[in-house]
C-alpha cells in the first residue's frame, strides 16, 4: 500500500472511532463501535484492490459526454445545486452531484474550500464509488442506496481523515440510481443539517425527474390533502393503464418494493374508479378499503385540480415547463464553440445566475468561472482589475502585483457582468483581448495567453449606447455572438410553478406552510418590477412571519400585493428582444426606470428603502438617478 491508500490511522485513544480503526485495521477484528452502514462499507473496502487508486480526473471531452449521458439529472437537479450552493458557501462547503457511478459532474460552493477539495481529487470529472475510493459519503450511498454521512476517521483512506461528508442517492422512478447529491467540508462543518439538507434535496431531485419523464397519466396522493402538489406528495406514473413509475411515498404507502408494484395493472391496485379522480381532487376507495386522497392528471392537460377562470388563462394553459431551460441549451451549445454569449433582462431577473448555469453546463464546467462587475468598480480600477498588474505599477498597487481577473479566468468562463458600464476606452482593450487572446498586466511585463469563454450581461441597450457613441459597435458585435432575453417574472408562463416552488423552498416546505391558490393567484398578478430577486425577499419575509404549519392566504401578503388591482404589465416581452435589439433594450430600460420611479414614490424618496422593496442594491438605484439627472 502506497500512503495515499493508506487506512487513515486512529486520532487518538479516546476517540471511539480511533479504537474502532485500532481493532479493525491493526488487530483484524470485525469493525464495531461504529455505524452498521459504516462497518459494512469497512468489510468491502478490506478486500479492495488498492493500487488501482485512480486520482486523475477524465478528460473534459470525456466529461462532456458523461454529462450528456446525465442530461435529465442535471437539468432537474439544477434549482437544488442553486440553492444548495448559497448554504454550502455560507459554511465552508461544497456541494456536489455525482452520475449513478458516482463520478463527479458538478462541484459548486466555498472558494474556501474548493481548493482543499481539489487536493484530494474531490473535483469534476473524478469518481468516488466505493470500489476506488474506499468508504466515503458518495459512494457508500450509492451502495447502501441511503443517504449517509461519513466523518473523518470513518473514511477507509488516510487523505480523506479531516473531511466530512453528507450524501444521499438519488433514485429514478424506477428504483434506478440516477445520481448522488453529496455536501463536503472540513469534518467539523458537515452535521446532521447537512444530512437532512441533501437527504430532502434529494428527495426533490426524484420528484421533478419523475415528472419530467412521465408518459401517460400521473396520480397524485397523501393522506395529507394539502401536501398534494407538493414534493412529499406520493406519485404514479400510469402508463397504457400499468404502473410505470412510482417514487418512495408511494411504495410506503402500498408498504411495497419497486419490484412489487411495477408494470401492475391499475385496475388491480386502484379499483375500476381510478379514472374519476381526473382533474379533479377526491377520495378514492382502494379495492381492501383503504382511501386515498389524490388527483389524477394527463400528461400535457393544464396541471391544476380544478380550473378556474382567470385573465390570464392563455398562458396558464401552458405547460409549466421552465422557458429558461431552452434559451440555457442554446447559449451552452454556442459558448462551448467559443462564441461570446450576452445576458440581457431586467434587474433580479436572472442573469447571473444564468451565467452560472451556463458554467456548470458548458465544457469549462471544471475551470474557473470568474466574475467582475464592471458596475461596482470605479472607471479608473477596472482596468486593473480586469488586466492585472505588475509589482508598483501604481500608487496603491499591491505589492506583488496581480494577475487579473482575465487571467484568473484561464481554462474557465470570465463573466463581465453590467458591460454597458465599460469604460469606453478600456473597450478596445477588451476588444484586443478577445482577439488576440493575451493579456499584457499594466505596468508592462509580457504578455500572457489566455484561454477562456466570454459571458456578459447587462440590463442596458448596447445597440442605444453605441448610437450614443457609448459603446464600441465593434466590441458590441464581438460580444452579442449570441444573445440570451430573460424573460421578466411578469411574462414567464411558469411564475405560479415558480413561485410555489420557490416559497417551499425558502423554507415553506420544511416549516409545513401551505400556500394557499387565492394567495398564489395575487403573486402571480403581480407585477415584480424587480423580478426573482423581489420575489424572493417576499416570499422570505411570508414564510419567516407565518406559524408553524400555517395557511398562508391573502391576509397574510403584503399590503402592496393584497390590492385588488395588479401594477399593469410593463411593454415588450424580452423574447422579442433579441430581433429588435435597440427597441425592445429601451423597453427594458424604461421598465427598470419606471419600477424604480414607482418604488421611490412609494417610499417617499427613501432609497435604501426603495432599494430594499425591488430587492435591488442601493448602488442601482444611484446609478439610475444619476443617469436622471445627466
Ligand atoms: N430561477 C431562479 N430560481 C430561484 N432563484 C432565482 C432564479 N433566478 C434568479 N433567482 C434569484 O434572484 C436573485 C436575483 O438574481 P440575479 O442576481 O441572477 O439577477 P440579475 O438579473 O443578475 O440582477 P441584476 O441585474 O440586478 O444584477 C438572486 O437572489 C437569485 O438567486
Amino acid at each position: 500500500m502506497t500512503d495515499a491508500t493508506a487506512p487513515a490511522h486512529p486520532l487518538d485513544g479516546h476517540d471511539p472511532i480511533a479504537l474502532a480503526r485500532e481493532l479493525f485495521f491493526r488487530e483484524g477484528r470485525e469493525a464495531a463501535g461504529v455505524a452498521e452502514p459504516i462497518a459494512r462499507s469497512w468489510q468491502r473496502s478490506r478486500h479492495l484492490p488498492w493500487q488501482q487508486h485512480q486520482l486523475e480526473p477524465i478528460t473534459l471531452g470525456e466529461l462532456d459526454e458523461r454529462r450528456e449521458q446525465s442530461l435529465r439529472l442535471l437539468a432537474c437537479a439544477q434549482p437544488e445545486l442553486d440553492g444548495l450552493a448559497e448554504h454550502a458557501a455560507g459554511n465552508g462547503c461544497v456541494v456536489i452531484l455525482t452520475d449513478p457511478s458516482g463520478l463527479i459532474l458538478h462541484e459548486i460552493g466555498s472558494p474556501e474550500f474548493l481548493p482543499k477539495a481539489e487536493r484530494i481529487a474531490l473535483k469534476p470529472g473524478v469518481e468516488w464509488s466505493e470500489g476506488l475510493r474506499g468508504t466515503n459519503a458518495i459512494g457508500t450511498a450509492l451502495v447502501e442506496r441511503h443517504a449517509i454521512m461519513v466523518l473523518g476517521g470513518e473514511h477507509y483512506l488516510a487523505p480523506y481523515a479531516q473531511l466530512g461528508c453528507a450524501a444521499a442517492p438519488i433514485l429514478d422512478g424506477r428504483g434506478a440510481v440516477a445520481g448522488v447529491l453529496d455536501i463536503s467540508g472540513d469534518t467539523q462543518r458537515v452535521n446532521q443539517h447537512a444530512l437532512g439538507l441533501v437527504r430532502m434535496s434529494a428527495q426533490q431531485v426524484e420528484h421533478r425527474m419523475l415528472l419530467a419523464g412521465a408518459e401517460g397519466h400521473v396520480l397524485r396522493f397523501h393522506a395529507r390533502p394539502g401536501l398534494i402538489g407538493t414534493p412529499r406528495e406520493a406519485v404514479l406514473v400510469i402508463t397504457d393503464g400499468r404502473i410505470a413509475a412510482a417514487n418512495r411515498l408511494a411504495l410506503e404507502f402500498f408498504d411495497s418494493d419497486w419490484a412489487g408494484l411495477l408494470d401492475r395493472d391499475i385496475r388491480g391496485l386502484l379499483g375500476r374508479d381510478w379514472g374519476r379522480l381526473e382533474h379533479q381532487r377526491g377520495l378514492l376507495t382502494l379495492p381492501g378499503g383503504r382511501q386515498i386522497a389524490g388527483v389524477v392528471e394527463r400528461l400535457g392537460a393544464p396541471l391544476h385540480a380544478a380550473p378556474r377562470p382567470r385573465a390570464d388563462a392563455a398562458q396558464e394553459a401552458q405547460p409549466e415547463s421552465d422557458p429558461v431551460a431552452p434559451l440555457l441549451a442554446q447559449a451552452r451549445r454556442v459558448l462551448d464553440q467559443g462564441v461570446p454569449v450576452l445576458v440581457t433582462g431586467e434587474t433580479g431577473s436572472g442573469k447571473d445566475v444564468f451565467a452560472r448555469r451556463l458554467h456548470a453546463a458548458s465544457r469549462r464546467s471544471a475551470g474557473p468561472f470568474v466574475a467582475l462587475d464592471c458596475a461596482s468598480l470605479p472607471e479608473n480600477l477596472i482596468e486593473a482589475e480586469l488586466f492585472g498588474y505588475e509589482d508598483g505599477a501604481f500608487t496603491g498597487a499591491r505589492k506583488r502585483g496581480s494577475p487579473g481577473r482575465v487571467r484568473e479566468a484561464d481554462g474557465g468562463i470570465l463573466f463581465l457582468d453590467e458591460i454597458g458600464e465599460m469604460p469606453i476606452g478600456l473597450q478596445s482593450r477588451l476588444l484586443r483581448v478577445l482577439e488576440n487572446r493575451v493579456v499584457v498586466p499594466l505596468g508592462g511585463g509580457k504578455p500572457v495567453p489566455v484561454d477562456f469563454d466570454l459571458v456578459c450581461a447587462t440590463h442596458q441597450s448596447l445597440a442605444a449606447m453605441v448610437q450614443a457613441g457609448r459603446f464600441r459597435a465593434d466590441l458590441m458585435y464581438r460580444l452579442a455572438g449570441f444573445t440570451a432575453s430573460l424573460p421578466a417574472l411578469r411574462e414567464r408562463a411558469d411564475r405560479r410553478a415558480l413561485i410555489a416552488r420557490l416559497f417551499d423552498d425558502l423554507g415553506g416546505r420544511q416549516r409545513g406552510l401551505h400556500l394557499q391558490e387565492e394567495a398564489l393567484d395575487r403573486l402571480a398578478a403581480h407585477s415584480w418590477p424587480g423580478n426573482v430577486r423581489e420575489l424572493r425577499s417576499v416570499l422570505k419575509s411570508l414564510v419567516a412571519l407565518a406559524e408553524e404549519g400555517a395557511v398562508v392566504g391573502l391576509d397574510e401578503l403584503p399590503m402592496a400585493l393584497r390590492g385588488a388591482t395588479p401594477v399593469p404589465a410593463m411593454p415588450a416581452t424580452a423574447a422579442a428582444a433579441s430581433d429588435r435589439p435597440v427597441a425592445a433594450a429601451e423597453s427594458l430600460r424604461d421598465a427598470t426606470r419606471s419600477a424604480i420611479a414607482q418604488a421611490l414614490q412609494a417610499t417617499g424618496n427613501d432609497v435604501a428603502q426603495a432599494a430594499r422593496l425591488l430587492g435591488v442594491h442601493r448602488s442601482t438605484v444611484y446609478r439610475h438617478l444619476a443617469r436622471r439627472r445627466s
